[in-house]
Protein backbone atom coordinates (compact mmCIF):
# COMPACT_ATOMS: atom_id res chain seq x y z
CA UNK A 1 0.00 0.00 0.00
CA UNK A 2 1.44 3.31 -0.78
CA UNK A 3 1.23 7.28 -1.41
CA UNK A 4 1.59 7.70 -5.06
CA UNK A 5 2.99 11.04 -5.99
CA UNK A 6 2.56 12.45 -9.84
CA UNK A 7 5.17 15.25 -10.16
CA UNK A 8 5.45 17.59 -13.12
CA UNK A 9 3.47 14.39 -14.96
CA UNK A 10 2.62 14.73 -18.64
CA UNK A 11 1.89 12.87 -21.56
CA UNK A 12 2.26 13.06 -25.53
CA UNK A 13 1.72 9.96 -27.66
CA UNK A 14 4.86 10.86 -30.06
CA UNK A 15 7.46 13.51 -29.93
CA UNK A 16 6.00 16.77 -30.78
CA UNK A 17 1.62 15.79 -30.49
CA UNK A 18 -0.02 18.01 -28.63
CA UNK A 19 -0.41 16.47 -24.74
CA UNK A 20 -3.12 13.62 -24.09
CA UNK A 21 -2.32 14.39 -20.70
CA UNK A 22 -1.41 17.96 -19.68
CA UNK A 23 1.32 19.00 -16.94
CA UNK A 24 0.05 17.95 -13.21
CA UNK A 25 0.84 17.44 -9.89
CA UNK A 26 -1.40 15.75 -7.71
CA UNK A 27 -0.83 13.12 -4.44
CA UNK A 28 -2.70 10.45 -3.43
CA UNK A 29 -2.94 9.26 0.15
CA UNK A 30 -1.80 5.61 1.12
CA UNK A 31 -5.05 4.04 1.93
CA UNK A 32 -7.77 6.99 0.10
CA UNK A 33 -10.05 6.10 -2.37
CA UNK A 34 -9.80 8.20 -5.65
CA UNK A 35 -12.15 8.73 -8.90
CA UNK A 36 -10.87 9.68 -12.33
CA UNK A 37 -14.02 11.34 -13.63
CA UNK A 38 -14.24 13.05 -17.31
CA UNK A 39 -15.96 12.17 -20.94
CA UNK A 40 -14.51 9.98 -23.41
CA UNK A 41 -10.81 10.75 -24.18
CA UNK A 42 -10.13 13.46 -21.81
CA UNK A 43 -7.16 11.32 -20.63
CA UNK A 44 -8.29 9.01 -17.57
CA UNK A 45 -6.98 5.61 -19.12
CA UNK A 46 -3.96 7.44 -19.98
CA UNK A 47 -3.33 8.93 -16.36
CA UNK A 48 -3.96 5.67 -14.84
CA UNK A 49 -1.54 3.26 -17.51
CA UNK A 50 1.32 5.72 -16.38
CA UNK A 51 0.03 5.52 -12.76
CA UNK A 52 0.25 1.21 -13.42
CA UNK A 53 3.23 1.50 -15.73
CA UNK A 54 1.81 -0.04 -18.88
CA UNK A 55 2.81 3.28 -20.02
CA UNK A 56 5.99 5.68 -19.10
CA UNK A 57 4.91 9.34 -19.14
CA UNK A 58 7.33 11.40 -21.65
CA UNK A 59 7.09 14.29 -19.27
CA UNK A 60 7.63 14.01 -15.13
CA UNK A 61 7.65 11.41 -12.83
CA UNK A 62 5.61 8.57 -10.57
CA UNK A 63 6.65 7.93 -6.77
CA UNK A 64 4.97 5.24 -4.52
CA UNK A 65 5.55 6.11 -1.23
CA UNK A 66 8.69 8.55 -2.23
CA UNK A 67 10.06 6.21 -4.84
CA UNK A 68 10.92 6.73 -8.23
CA UNK A 69 8.87 4.04 -10.39
CA UNK A 70 8.72 6.59 -13.60
CA UNK A 71 10.92 3.89 -15.65
CA UNK A 72 9.55 0.73 -13.77
CA UNK A 73 7.39 -1.87 -15.91
CA UNK A 74 3.92 -3.07 -14.63
CA UNK A 75 5.42 -6.15 -13.12
CA UNK A 76 7.73 -4.39 -11.21
CA UNK A 77 5.45 -2.02 -9.65
CA UNK A 78 3.02 -4.25 -7.54
CA UNK A 79 0.13 -2.94 -9.10
CA UNK A 80 -3.52 -4.75 -9.09
CA UNK A 81 -5.20 -3.87 -12.10
CA UNK A 82 -8.99 -4.34 -12.77
CA UNK A 83 -10.31 -3.68 -17.01
CA UNK A 84 -13.51 -2.77 -17.87
CA UNK A 85 -13.18 -6.45 -19.87
CA UNK A 86 -13.19 -9.23 -17.20
CA UNK A 87 -9.65 -10.74 -17.70
CA UNK A 88 -10.04 -14.35 -16.51
CA UNK A 89 -8.41 -17.43 -17.36
CA UNK A 90 -10.88 -19.79 -18.95
CA UNK A 91 -9.42 -23.28 -18.24
CA UNK A 92 -9.07 -22.79 -14.20
CA UNK A 93 -11.83 -22.80 -11.45
CA UNK A 94 -12.92 -19.60 -9.96
CA UNK A 95 -10.96 -20.62 -6.82
CA UNK A 96 -8.37 -21.14 -9.11
CA UNK A 97 -8.75 -17.80 -10.83
CA UNK A 98 -8.53 -16.17 -7.66
CA UNK A 99 -5.36 -18.10 -6.68
CA UNK A 100 -3.49 -17.52 -9.04
CA UNK A 101 -1.63 -13.89 -7.69
CA UNK A 102 -0.49 -15.89 -4.25
CA UNK A 103 0.68 -19.05 -5.94
CA UNK A 104 3.22 -16.98 -8.60
CA UNK A 105 4.34 -15.35 -5.62
CA UNK A 106 4.64 -18.86 -3.81
CA UNK A 107 2.77 -17.98 -0.70
CA UNK A 108 2.19 -21.10 1.50
CA UNK A 109 -0.81 -22.93 0.62
CA UNK A 110 -3.34 -22.70 3.80
CA UNK A 111 -2.22 -19.14 3.55
CA UNK A 112 -3.45 -18.93 -0.09
CA UNK A 113 -6.87 -20.72 0.54
CA UNK A 114 -7.68 -18.96 3.84
CA UNK A 115 -7.16 -15.58 1.43
CA UNK A 116 -8.80 -16.82 -1.32
CA UNK A 117 -12.54 -17.69 0.59
CA UNK A 118 -11.75 -14.83 2.57
CA UNK A 119 -12.16 -12.63 -0.90
CA UNK A 120 -14.72 -15.10 -1.92
CA UNK A 121 -16.68 -14.55 0.83
CA UNK A 122 -16.81 -11.16 0.20
CA UNK A 123 -17.95 -11.02 -3.39
CA UNK A 124 -20.40 -13.87 -2.99
CA UNK A 125 -18.27 -16.34 -5.20
CA UNK A 126 -17.83 -18.78 -2.44
CA UNK A 127 -20.77 -20.97 -4.35
CA UNK A 128 -18.34 -21.07 -7.61
CA UNK A 129 -15.48 -21.56 -6.48
CA UNK A 130 -15.01 -25.09 -7.89
CA UNK A 131 -16.73 -23.87 -11.06
CA UNK A 132 -14.84 -23.30 -14.34
CA UNK A 133 -14.85 -19.63 -14.85
CA UNK A 134 -15.65 -19.89 -18.41
CA UNK A 135 -18.67 -20.69 -17.24
CA UNK A 136 -19.60 -17.81 -15.88
CA UNK A 137 -21.66 -14.88 -16.50
CA UNK A 138 -20.00 -11.20 -17.59
CA UNK A 139 -20.84 -10.52 -13.85
CA UNK A 140 -19.47 -13.29 -12.18
CA UNK A 141 -16.23 -12.95 -14.65
CA UNK A 142 -16.12 -9.44 -13.83
CA UNK A 143 -15.82 -10.27 -9.94
CA UNK A 144 -13.85 -12.75 -10.31
CA UNK A 145 -11.21 -10.40 -12.32
CA UNK A 146 -11.67 -8.10 -9.01
CA UNK A 147 -11.46 -10.57 -6.63
CA UNK A 148 -8.07 -11.38 -8.46
CA UNK A 149 -7.00 -7.71 -7.69
CA UNK A 150 -8.23 -7.86 -4.03
CA UNK A 151 -6.82 -11.11 -3.24
CA UNK A 152 -2.97 -10.25 -2.73
CA UNK A 153 -2.36 -8.08 0.49
CA UNK A 154 0.88 -6.20 -0.68
CA UNK A 155 -0.34 -4.20 -3.55
CA UNK A 156 0.81 -0.59 -3.71
CA UNK A 157 -2.98 0.45 -5.47
CA UNK A 158 -5.98 -1.28 -6.73
CA UNK A 159 -6.24 0.35 -10.25
CA UNK A 160 -10.03 -0.07 -11.56
CA UNK A 161 -10.54 1.07 -15.06
CA UNK A 162 -14.33 1.45 -16.03
CA UNK A 163 -14.85 -1.95 -14.03
CA UNK A 164 -18.22 -1.83 -13.73
CA UNK A 165 -19.60 -0.93 -17.19
CA UNK A 166 -19.84 -4.91 -17.64
CA UNK A 167 -22.20 -5.13 -14.38
CA UNK A 168 -25.54 -5.12 -13.98
CA UNK A 169 -27.16 -1.79 -12.61
CA UNK A 170 -28.38 -3.48 -9.51
CA UNK A 171 -25.17 -5.32 -9.05
CA UNK A 172 -23.27 -2.23 -9.08
CA UNK A 173 -24.18 -0.34 -6.43
CA UNK A 174 -23.70 -3.71 -4.00
CA UNK A 175 -20.06 -3.78 -5.72
CA UNK A 176 -19.52 0.01 -4.78
CA UNK A 177 -20.03 -0.98 -1.31
CA UNK A 178 -17.92 -3.85 -1.08
CA UNK A 179 -15.10 -2.02 -2.79
CA UNK A 180 -15.38 1.08 0.45
CA UNK A 181 -15.54 -2.32 3.05
CA UNK A 182 -12.44 -3.73 1.43
CA UNK A 183 -11.13 0.03 1.16
CA UNK A 184 -11.58 0.10 4.84
CA UNK A 185 -10.92 -2.92 5.95
CA UNK A 186 -7.27 -3.52 4.30
CA UNK A 187 -6.77 0.35 3.89
CA UNK A 188 -5.46 -0.24 0.40
CA UNK A 189 -5.77 2.79 -2.37
CA UNK A 190 -7.89 2.40 -4.91
CA UNK A 191 -8.10 4.21 -8.09
CA UNK A 192 -11.40 4.04 -10.20
CA UNK A 193 -12.18 5.53 -13.42
CA UNK A 194 -15.08 6.36 -14.72
CA UNK A 195 -17.21 8.38 -16.96
CA UNK A 196 -20.27 7.83 -14.72
CA UNK A 197 -20.26 11.28 -11.85
CA UNK A 198 -22.61 8.85 -9.39
CA UNK A 199 -20.19 6.22 -9.28
CA UNK A 200 -17.21 8.82 -8.88
CA UNK A 201 -19.31 10.73 -6.02
CA UNK A 202 -20.49 7.67 -4.29
CA UNK A 203 -16.91 5.28 -4.81
CA UNK A 204 -13.87 8.35 -3.65
CA UNK A 205 -13.36 10.27 -0.92
CA UNK A 206 -11.51 12.46 -3.77
CA UNK A 207 -12.98 12.90 -7.27
CA UNK A 208 -10.67 14.23 -9.49
CA UNK A 209 -12.74 15.87 -12.79
CA UNK A 210 -10.72 15.74 -16.26
CA UNK A 211 -11.33 17.19 -19.53
CA UNK A 212 -9.78 17.36 -22.96
CA UNK A 213 -6.27 15.79 -20.93
CA UNK A 214 -6.15 18.51 -18.36
CA UNK A 215 -7.59 18.17 -14.35
CA UNK A 216 -9.90 20.54 -13.86
CA UNK A 217 -10.80 20.39 -10.30
CA UNK A 218 -9.61 17.80 -7.88
CA UNK A 219 -11.60 17.67 -4.67
CA UNK A 220 -14.26 15.60 -2.31
CA UNK A 221 -17.30 14.95 -3.77
CA UNK A 222 -19.22 17.97 -1.67
CA UNK A 223 -16.74 20.55 -2.42
CA UNK A 224 -17.43 19.34 -6.11
CA UNK A 225 -21.30 19.89 -5.38
CA UNK A 226 -20.64 22.99 -3.86
CA UNK A 227 -18.02 24.60 -5.27
CA UNK A 228 -17.38 23.68 -8.57
CA UNK A 229 -14.39 25.33 -10.01
CA UNK A 230 -15.43 25.55 -13.69
CA UNK A 231 -19.07 25.52 -15.26
CA UNK A 232 -17.52 22.72 -17.18
CA UNK A 233 -17.70 20.57 -13.75
CA UNK A 234 -21.27 22.75 -12.93
CA UNK A 235 -22.37 20.86 -16.36
CA UNK A 236 -20.87 17.09 -15.70
CA UNK A 237 -21.24 16.89 -11.97
CA UNK A 238 -25.25 16.88 -10.78
CA UNK A 239 -28.45 16.14 -11.96
CA UNK A 240 -30.32 18.28 -13.13
CA UNK A 241 -26.61 20.13 -13.97
CA UNK A 242 -26.00 23.06 -12.35
CA UNK A 243 -27.94 26.73 -13.74
CA UNK A 244 -25.40 29.04 -15.54
CA UNK A 245 -27.40 32.73 -16.76
CA UNK A 246 -24.87 35.39 -18.06
CA UNK A 247 -24.71 38.90 -16.09
CA UNK A 248 -23.10 42.04 -16.54
CA UNK A 249 -21.69 44.64 -14.31
CA UNK A 250 -23.89 47.18 -13.22
CA UNK A 251 -22.73 49.76 -9.94
CA UNK A 252 -20.43 47.35 -8.52
CA UNK A 253 -22.01 43.84 -9.18
CA UNK A 254 -22.70 40.99 -11.43
CA UNK A 255 -26.26 41.29 -12.16
CA UNK A 256 -28.37 38.93 -14.49
CA UNK A 257 -30.74 41.41 -15.89
CA UNK A 258 -34.61 41.32 -14.98
CA UNK A 259 -33.97 38.67 -11.86
CA UNK A 260 -32.82 39.34 -8.30
CA UNK A 261 -29.63 37.39 -8.97
CA UNK A 262 -26.73 39.39 -8.39
CA UNK A 263 -22.93 38.99 -6.52
CA UNK A 264 -20.16 42.05 -5.44
CA UNK A 265 -17.54 42.07 -8.48
CA UNK A 266 -14.24 41.40 -7.00
CA UNK A 267 -11.93 44.54 -6.83
CA UNK A 268 -10.16 44.23 -10.59
CA UNK A 269 -12.02 41.75 -12.46
CA UNK A 270 -12.61 42.29 -16.14
CA UNK A 271 -16.37 42.65 -16.67
CA UNK A 272 -16.60 40.60 -19.61
CA UNK A 273 -17.69 37.21 -19.76
CA UNK A 274 -19.36 37.02 -16.75
CA UNK A 275 -21.95 34.27 -15.47
CA UNK A 276 -23.85 33.23 -12.14
CA UNK A 277 -24.50 29.67 -11.53
CA UNK A 278 -26.49 28.18 -9.15
CA UNK A 279 -27.92 24.34 -8.39
CA UNK A 280 -31.19 23.78 -8.76
CA UNK A 281 -31.30 21.44 -5.26
CA UNK A 282 -30.59 25.35 -3.88
CA UNK A 283 -33.70 27.03 -5.42
CA UNK A 284 -37.20 26.94 -3.83
CA UNK A 285 -40.37 27.70 -5.30
CA UNK A 286 -41.85 30.79 -3.72
CA UNK A 287 -45.56 31.28 -5.99
CA UNK A 288 -45.63 34.42 -8.02
CA UNK A 289 -42.92 36.71 -6.69
CA UNK A 290 -39.03 35.37 -5.72
CA UNK A 291 -35.65 36.42 -6.76
CA UNK A 292 -36.53 34.77 -10.32
CA UNK A 293 -39.65 34.78 -12.19
CA UNK A 294 -40.41 33.15 -15.33
CA UNK A 295 -42.80 30.38 -17.34
CA UNK A 296 -42.43 26.88 -16.84
CA UNK A 297 -41.55 25.08 -20.04
CA UNK A 298 -41.82 22.18 -18.89
CA UNK A 299 -41.55 19.61 -16.05
CA UNK A 300 -40.69 15.96 -15.98
CA UNK A 301 -39.99 13.34 -12.73
CA UNK A 302 -36.53 12.61 -11.12
CA UNK A 303 -37.34 9.56 -8.18
CA UNK A 304 -39.51 11.79 -5.81
CA UNK A 305 -38.77 15.21 -6.70
CA UNK A 306 -40.27 16.74 -10.16
CA UNK A 307 -37.78 19.42 -12.16
CA UNK A 308 -39.33 22.60 -13.22
CA UNK A 309 -37.97 23.77 -16.04
CA UNK A 310 -38.74 28.12 -16.03
CA UNK A 311 -38.03 30.13 -18.90
CA UNK A 312 -37.03 33.81 -18.65
CA UNK A 313 -35.74 36.19 -21.32
CA UNK A 314 -32.05 35.68 -19.51
CA UNK A 315 -31.91 32.07 -20.42
CA UNK A 316 -33.72 28.97 -19.11
CA UNK A 317 -33.06 27.43 -15.82
CA UNK A 318 -34.19 24.05 -14.07
CA UNK A 319 -35.04 23.48 -10.49
CA UNK A 320 -35.82 20.69 -7.82
CA UNK A 321 -39.35 20.40 -6.37
CA UNK A 322 -41.28 18.10 -4.87
CA UNK A 323 -43.52 16.41 -6.68
CA UNK A 324 -47.51 17.20 -6.81
CA UNK A 325 -47.47 21.33 -6.85
CA UNK A 326 -50.05 21.13 -9.56
CA UNK A 327 -47.71 23.20 -12.30
CA UNK A 328 -47.93 22.94 -15.69
CA UNK A 329 -46.32 24.04 -18.80
CA UNK A 330 -47.55 27.78 -19.47
CA UNK A 331 -47.60 28.80 -15.62
CA UNK A 332 -46.26 31.41 -14.40
CA UNK A 333 -43.99 30.34 -11.34
CA UNK A 334 -41.14 32.07 -9.38
CA UNK A 335 -38.03 31.23 -7.05
CA UNK A 336 -36.50 32.50 -3.81
CA UNK A 337 -32.45 31.00 -3.56
CA UNK A 338 -31.06 30.01 -0.40
CA UNK A 339 -28.07 32.85 0.98
CA UNK A 340 -24.84 31.35 -0.30
CA UNK A 341 -26.22 29.47 -3.13
CA UNK A 342 -24.78 31.67 -6.00
CA UNK A 343 -21.60 31.59 -7.68
CA UNK A 344 -19.55 34.04 -10.27
CA UNK A 345 -17.69 32.71 -12.99
CA UNK A 346 -15.21 34.49 -16.19
CA UNK A 347 -14.61 33.06 -18.80
CA UNK A 348 -15.73 29.26 -17.59
CA UNK A 349 -13.48 30.02 -14.13
CA UNK A 350 -15.01 30.49 -10.74
CA UNK A 351 -13.73 33.95 -9.11
CA UNK A 352 -16.33 34.17 -6.29
N1 LIG B 1 -2.10 4.64 -27.95
C1 LIG B 1 -2.48 5.86 -28.29
N2 LIG B 1 -1.87 6.52 -29.31
C2 LIG B 1 -2.21 7.78 -29.64
N3 LIG B 1 -3.20 8.49 -29.01
C3 LIG B 1 -3.84 7.88 -28.01
C4 LIG B 1 -3.52 6.54 -27.60
N4 LIG B 1 -4.34 6.22 -26.56
C5 LIG B 1 -5.11 7.30 -26.34
N5 LIG B 1 -4.83 8.27 -27.20
C6 LIG B 1 -5.45 9.62 -27.26
O1 LIG B 1 -5.21 10.26 -26.02
C7 LIG B 1 -6.35 10.98 -25.57
C8 LIG B 1 -6.78 10.49 -24.20
O2 LIG B 1 -7.23 9.13 -24.32
P1 LIG B 1 -7.61 8.23 -23.07
O3 LIG B 1 -7.86 6.84 -23.58
O4 LIG B 1 -6.61 8.40 -21.99
O5 LIG B 1 -8.98 8.90 -22.61
P2 LIG B 1 -10.12 8.31 -21.65
O6 LIG B 1 -10.61 9.46 -20.87
O7 LIG B 1 -9.60 7.14 -20.91
O8 LIG B 1 -11.21 7.84 -22.72
P3 LIG B 1 -12.19 6.56 -22.66
O9 LIG B 1 -13.14 6.82 -21.52
O10 LIG B 1 -12.84 6.59 -24.00
O11 LIG B 1 -11.31 5.37 -22.44
C9 LIG B 1 -7.42 10.79 -26.64
O12 LIG B 1 -7.37 11.89 -27.51
C10 LIG B 1 -6.97 9.53 -27.36
O13 LIG B 1 -7.38 9.55 -28.71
Amino acid sequence: MAEIRLQELAHAYAPGAPHALKPLDMTWRDGGTYALLGPSGCGKSTMLNIISGLLHPSEGRVLFDGQDVTRLGAGQRNIAQVFQVPVIYRSMTVGQNLAFPLVCRGGPTPRIRQRVEAIAERLGLTPLLKRPANALTADQKQLVSLGRGLVREDVAAILLDEPLTVIDPQMKFELRRILKEINAEFRVTMVLVTHDQTEAMTFAEEVIVMNHGEVVQAGRPRDLFERPATTHVGHFIGSPAMNFLPALAVAGRAVVPGTGLSLPLPDGLPTDGLVLGFRPEHARLSGASGTMQGRVARLWFEGLDEIVALSHPAGEVRLRAPAGLGLAPGDTAAFTLRDTALRLYRNGRLVA
